[in-house]
């Protein structure tokens, strides 16, 4: 790979053993940068959000149900305790009603008993809603925290899964919106958007009932009203989808905006991008903003038509039931009760719309997680796995062998259209070529980030795609061109190509690579933590780290994608004399930028639109009058 790419800055990830794991470094970076000018973030993304497999209908509601099965007794425990609670709170101004009409007559004539018994249930049901409330608080928080914790969990863990292929197109931004804006719209929902609903629905339901056992007839009329409600919600939801859709893509691309631009913040200084990036991610800004404030003005929409029907119900009832006060055919009592009954009914409007502004949010986040968790990776686990046969010899080289491999990376472009090599255990081959060449894809077959789209990649006669993960992660390994350290000390990052390693065999791995000397230099020696002061290393001394790892790792087939950062001659002679340690008795493939790296090959393979042009000997090429004599003649000459 011939572009140069910063190294990048370790990341946050902590010590994971997650697939891809068939590499002792972290995979590539997630995109390729191709043709962009540098420090501009990459272009994927921004505007355009959408799942490349959006969730089929049912698949969000299913995700849902199956977040929620896990606490169905927690669930039905919160509903009875809200039904007791919302009991309590309504009885009072059927107490009220009691007080009127019974309690105030009795008093007149003396009697006290009804009124202190009416004020102590009164004073109970207080008492009971406030400690049913809070159980309920108690029991729901719960329910939703398990569930998002499952949610974040299983994001996570999907994301870890899948290959490659799905990494270059999806970016981590995308996925980071995912876990984390996507997963709080569906907690708001969680944890204050059905407590509001079931309150509202339930003290719609407590109404309409008293409201009919008071007065039949005005109750009727009451509850008629619903169907007008009604049709108002679900045209407010209909026309709202789009909006709330358009809100969490929005809000995606301002996340994956801010993450990519960190992520490049090196070059994004270099290159001075910060004022272009400034104005691309105002565009963005705007474009979430634009979307809130729609979906705010449809809130106000549906609380304004809402609010002025519940009203005129308000005040058709008052005159009806003044009317038939005035007849004497209801009593002054009831009509009181009636009419506190009915500001109750329809003050929850307000927080009918806000459940339906969390439901819609909720909604459409959940169809963005849904379809994330529908993607599956393009490289599966065989239905049938095959072991690798037993090693033969001492040496820890295995055959490889691309038979009639082609690949495309999309239909119909193909970057290796037909490829065949045999390279014998414990070879070293070096891949050079120009640009684009197809060297690192031939890399990328062979460590199984891809399957090729026609033909086999062997390793002892076995197809990689018959081969259980764990054990082609053992068996082939890549280091990556950047070095990459996950947060932990040092002794942990190289502890990653062995997780069961002792300290001593870590020790021993960097000693064999020659980077004992600088880690036991280190602040804290091997137990520097690499992400804090004094922890933080060289480009270099990152590759021998790298190096231990692979050590450590003892894989049958090592691929090196060789860093293109030029190294400080000591520096450069260091990673060479590792390299010779790590490739002993090894069968390495490396995708070869220094032609110094080259000599220490036993072949050379020269590549050229997905073909190999050449193949032979170091010293044979050189000799010969081919493209890489050519290559090497030009390359000594600008040494000297
Ligand atoms: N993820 C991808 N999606 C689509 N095309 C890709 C992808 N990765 C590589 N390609 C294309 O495949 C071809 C071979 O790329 P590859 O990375 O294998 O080349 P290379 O020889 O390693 O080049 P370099 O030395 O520049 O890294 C190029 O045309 C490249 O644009």
């Amino acid at each position: 790979m011939t572009t140069v790419t910063e190294p990048p800055e370790e990341d946050g990830s902590a010590l994971a053993d997650g697939r891809p794991a068939q590499t002792v470094q972290a995979p590539e970076a997630p995109h390729r940068e191709p043709a962009r000018s540098p420090g501009t973030p990459p272009p994927a993304a921004p505007d355009d959000d959408t799942d490349e497999h959006p969730s089929p209908p049912g698949v969000s509601r299913a995700l849902l149900g199956s977040l929620l099965r896990p606490h169905k007794w927690r669930t039905a425990l919160a509903m009875g305790v809200i039904l007791l609670q919302q009991a309590a709170v309504l009885a009072g101004p059927l107490l009220v009603a009691f007080a009127i009409d019974r309690a105030i007559p009795a008093l007149r004539r003396d009697d006290s008993g009804p009124l202190i018994a009416v004020v102590c249930v009164y004073i109970v049901c207080a008492l009971a809603s406030g400690l049913l409330q809070a159980l309920f608080i108690r029991v729901s928080a719960r329910v939703s925290q398990d569930v998002l914790l499952d949610l974040r969990g299983r994001i996570f863990r999907h994301a870890q899964a899948l290959s490659l292929d799905f990494h270059e197109r999806y970016t981590s931004g995308r996925i980071i919106a995912r876990a984390t804006s996507d997963v709080d719209a569906l907690r708001e929902l969680l944890s204050e958007g059905l407590e509001e609903l079931i309150q509202v629905a339930l003290s719609a339901v407590y109404i309409s009932v008293v409201l009919l056992a008071l007065d039949w007839e005005l109750g009727a009329a009451a509850a008629a009203s619903f169907v007008p409600l009604y049709f108002i919600a679900r045209s407010f939801r209909r026309r709202t989808r789009e909006v709330y859709r358009r809100t969490r893509t929005a809000v995606a691309s301002v996340i994956v905006r801010f993450t990519e631009t960190m992520n490049g913040i090196r070059p994004v200084q270099a290159f001075r991008r910060e004022e272009a990036n400034d104005k691309e991610f105002h565009r963005l800004n705007s474009a979430y903003r634009r979307a809130n404030g729609d979906s705010a003005l449809e809130m106000a929409r549906f609380v304004v038509s809402a609010r002025t029907m519940a009203n005129a119900v308000i005040a058709a009832i008052l005159v009806w039931g003044a009317y038939r006060v005035a007849d004497g055919g209801l009593e002054l009592g009831v009509m009181a009760a009636f009419v506190l009954y009915l500001r109750r009914l329809y003050d929850p409007v307000d927080r009918l719309g806000m459940f339906l502004n969390s439901y819609q949010s909720a909604a459409a986040a959940l169809d963005k997680i849904a379809a994330l968790l529908a993607n599956r990776p393009a490289v599966p686990e065989p239905r049938q796995p095959v072991p690798l046969p037993a090693p033969q010899g001492e040496e820890p080289g295995r055959e490889v062998v691309f038979d009639g491999v082609r690949f495309a990376y999309r239909e119909g472009v193909e970057v290796l259209p037909r490829f065949d090599l045999k390279i014998p255990a414990g070879q070293t081959v070096a891949v050079v070529g120009a640009t684009g060449a197809g060297k690192s894809t031939l890399a990328k077959l062979l460590v199984r980030f891809y399957d090729p789209t026609g033909g086999r990649v062997r390793l002892d006669g076995v197809d990689l795609r018959d081969l259980e993960t764990p054990e082609l992660r053992r068996g082939v390994v890549m280091v990556t061109q950047e070095s990459f350290l996950f947060s932990g000390t040092v002794a942990e990052n190289i502890a990653v190509g062995r997780p069961d390693a002792t300290r001593e065999q870590v020790e021993e791995a960097a000693r064999a690579i020659g980077a004992f000397d600088f880690i036991a230099a280190l602040p804290e020696g091997f137990d520097t933590d690499v992400r804090k002061r004094g922890g933080r290393i060289s480009a270099g001394q990152r590759q021998l780290v790298a190096f231990a790892r692979a050590l450590l790792a003892d894989p049958a087939v090592l691929i090196l994608d060789e860093a293109t950062s030029s190294l400080d001659i000591p520096g450069e002679r260091a990673v060479q004399r590792a390299m010779h340690t790590v490739l002993a008795g090894r069968t390495a493939v490396i995708v070869a930028h220094r032609l110094s790296t080259v000599e220490i090959a036993d072949r050379v393979l020269v590549m050229d639109a997905g073909r190999i042009v050449e193949d032979g000997r170091p010293a044979e090429l050189i000799g010969g009058t081919g493209r890489f004599a050519t290559l090497h003649r030009a390359w000594r000459d600008s040494l000297v």
